[in-house]
């Protein structure tokens, strides 16, 4: 345990970052495999309170991608991925948002209540925040040719109306995001978290962009934990995408992270949603942690 003054020592160093950041806009992407367990959970959303009493505005955008599943599989219905996208009939999608509107936006809303802040969860389709056209997936054949394949009721972001996060925000709460967006007629289209989280950052001209995942970030080679890549350039990515160093979940992030920096957010990082509070270790350190993908 450190001592009184060590503690004083510790705050006084985070004064810079403080400063730093102080009423400037982040996003977290808070990915279902980095939800490991309840006091991992409490951790990460501890950081989040934290960064608002401090003076920065946080703003979560959650996934679930594997409580979905499970959900599915207790019914019997099984999961299939193309692209790392999954393909979502009118049961799907049902059940996709009655798990991530109704339970996963619920639950860290409670939490972080709990801990002290104060947060309102929405989905995309509150104040038509996300709004979606249906998304074909282009599929590569072997011959170089592309495919446009049905996945159902995945949704390509058409519009971002932040209006009702800069309210909440304003007022102090912490906006918690369910990546569902409506779509015409009102009806529901799931879409990837990490692409969500990236288009409210650039629709919220946000200063950072931070995703949490189940890896130290992008790694060099996937067996060796040791082979982190610190930075990444945005014209790092074709290449690594290209040579199969970044794949599956990993490609969806990493492309997310390029558009938001076109998009004018300040910079991207992807990290260990695992290790307790990595938030507070990238905000408040020099050293950052994970990957942070830059232009
Ligand atoms: N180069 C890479 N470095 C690290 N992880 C990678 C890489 N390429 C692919 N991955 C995969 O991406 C996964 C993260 O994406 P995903 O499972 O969709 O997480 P989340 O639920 O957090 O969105 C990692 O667990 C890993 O299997
Ligand atoms: C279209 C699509 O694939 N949607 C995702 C939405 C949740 C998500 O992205 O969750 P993670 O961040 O935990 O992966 C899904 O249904 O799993």
């Amino acid at each position: 345990m450190p001592s009184p003054m060590e503690k004083a020592g510790i705050l006084v160093e985070a004064l810079p970052y403080i400063k730093k950041f102080y009423g400037k806009t982040v996003v977290i992407k808070y990915g279902g495999h980095a939800m490991v367990n309840e006091e991992l959970k409490k951790a990460v959303l501890t950081d989040a309170v934290l960064m608002k009493y401090v003076g920065m505005q946080p703003v979560i955008v959650h996934g679930g991608g594997p409580e979905i599943t499970g959900m599915l599989k207790r019914l019997g219905i099984e999961s299939n991925f193309i692209g790392g996208l999954r393909v979502t009939d009118a049961e799907t999608m049902e059940i996709a948002q009655m798990v991530l509107v109704g339970k996963i936006n619920k639950d860290i809303v409670g939490l972080i209540n709990d801990i002290g802040g104060t947060a309102v969860g929405l989905s995309g389709k509150d104040a038509n925040l996300l709004v979606a056209d249906k998304k074909l997936h282009l599929m590569r054949n072997p011959d170089g040719s592309e495919e446009a394949v049905d996945i159902g009721l995945v949704g390509e972001i058409r519009e971002v109306n932040p209006g009702i996060v800069d309210t909440l925000l304003k007022e102090g709460y912490i906006p918690v995001v369910a990546p569902v967006a409506v779509g015409e007629g009102g009806n529901s289209y799931n879409v990837n978290a990490d692409v969500a989280a990236g288009a409210l950052a650039v629709a919220l001209n946000a200063d950072k962009l931070i995703i949490l995942t189940d890896v130290e970030g992008i790694l060099a080679d996937r067996k060796d934990k040791n082979s982190l890549l610190s930075t990444v350039t945005m014209q790092d990515v074709p290449r690594l995408i290209e040579q199969g160093i970044i794949d599956g979940g990993m490609i969806p992030k990493v492309e997310c992270c390029t558009c938001a920096l076109q998009g004018g957010v300040g910079t991207t990082h992807i990290i260990d949603g695992r290790v307790p509070h990595s938030l507070l270790l990238e905000i408040f350190t020099d050293q950052g942690v994970g990957t942070m993908v830059t232009n």
